[in-house]
């Protein structure tokens, strides 16, 4: 049994939609990262899921229970550990008396280890906390009664880049012990380090479901090409040869060349030997760069779309810098 599934899940809030026709399941003992650009729908799929709010149309299981039955769904939040986008928590209160409320309603198994881990400052009230203090009480919350299912909307928003660290080591590690994951990010990075899966929203609707690693392998390889000879974009018009940035022709005594491939490796290698070479570097490409394709304008969603650069107008449009999107 998939610990979430969902089938044509609409949900509308009067004339806005907030998510339209998704149909996805998580696998038990999965990490799935649920991405899409501000908008997209990620916290309301997460909320209805939940049955924070019902669907308009279409059907959500989450260990088994109907999103839409309460009762059921009581039950099954025993063993679902839940951080919200912007937690909640009431501002007088002590993190130690937050989570001393939860325990007595879901149970503590591990909060004296999580506190070790995270360290949120749990003798103070929470209106005095930072936002990164208050996503590290969340965070102790959601896991401190060892549940079989956390959901997490962007849990690393606010901590600074150790504890996301962190934060990534801990789920990999609850992942290992059979925890299922389901996580909404912007940060691309870690959605590459953490994720075993991903699902792409965009305008409330899902672009694509796929393994990160699949995703990355498609997406093919940046190249980076110094030869001692002058070169031009013609000595890359090959099959499977994208993007080709080339600098330093004629009279400079060394040419550089930048290309996306797609092709196989071998046919690159024969290509580039033709070449007094300098230097040479293959790497993956940057998670960013595939992600733009599903979020940009015009994407049919088949996962195919190779044009990064019509896509980057809505990188900007995102708002994200850097490795956020
Ligand atoms: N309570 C609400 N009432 C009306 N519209 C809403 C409500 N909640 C969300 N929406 C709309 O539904 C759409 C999806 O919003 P949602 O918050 O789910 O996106 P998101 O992917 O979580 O975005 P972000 O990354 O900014 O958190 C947006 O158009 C939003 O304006």
């Amino acid at each position: 049994m998939a610990a979430i599934e969902v089938a044509d899940l609409t949900k509308e809030y009067g004339d806005v939609r907030g998510v339209d026709s998704l149909s996805f399941a998580v696998e038990e003992g999965e990490i799935f990262g649920f991405l899409g650009p501000n908008g997209a729908g990620k916290t309301t799929t997460i909320r209805t899921l939940l049955g924070f709010q019902s669907p308009t149309a279409g059907t959500a299981t989450v260990l088994g229970a109907d999103a839409r039955d309460e009762a059921a769904l009581v039950e099954a939040k025993r063993r679902i550990g839940y951080l919200p986008a912007s937690p909640a928590f009431d501002g007088t209160a002590t993190g130690r008396e937050i989570l001393d409320l939860h325990a007595s309603i879901k149970g503590d198994e591990r909060s004296a280890e999580l506190l070790d881990l995270f360290d949120p400052p749990v003798d103070r009230p929470v209106r005095e906390y930072s936002t990164g203090n208050e996503q590290k009480l969340g965070i102790v919350q959601a896991f401190m009664h060892d549940p079989d299912l956390v959901v997490l909307d962007e849990p690393t928003s606010g901590l600074d880049p150790l504890m996301q660290r962190r934060f990534e080591e801990f789920v990999r590690a609850e992942r290992d012990r059979g925890v299922t994951v389901f996580f909404s990010s912007h940060v691309l990075g870690e959605v590459r380090r953490v994720c075993d899966r991903v699902g792409v929203l965009r305008d409330g609707r899902l672009v694509t479901t796929e393994r990160v690693a699949d995703l990355l392998g498609r997406s093919g390889k940046v190249v980076r090409v110094r030869a001692a000879e002058a070169l031009t974009a013609a000595n890359f018009d090959f099959a499977g040869a994208h993007d080709v940035d080339v600098h330093g022709s004629d009279g400079d005594a060394v040419a550089e060349a930048s290309l996306t491939y797609t092709g196989d490796v071998n046919a690159l290698l024969e290509r580039l030997a033709r070449f007094d070479l300098v230097d040479l570097a293959v790497e993956e490409a940057p998670l960013e760069d595939v992600f733009m394709r599903f979020y940009g304008e015009g994407v049919d969603g088949s996962g195919t779309g190779t044009d990064g650069e019509s896509a980057r107008p809505a990188a900007a449009s995102t708002g994200g810098g850097g490795s956020d999107v």
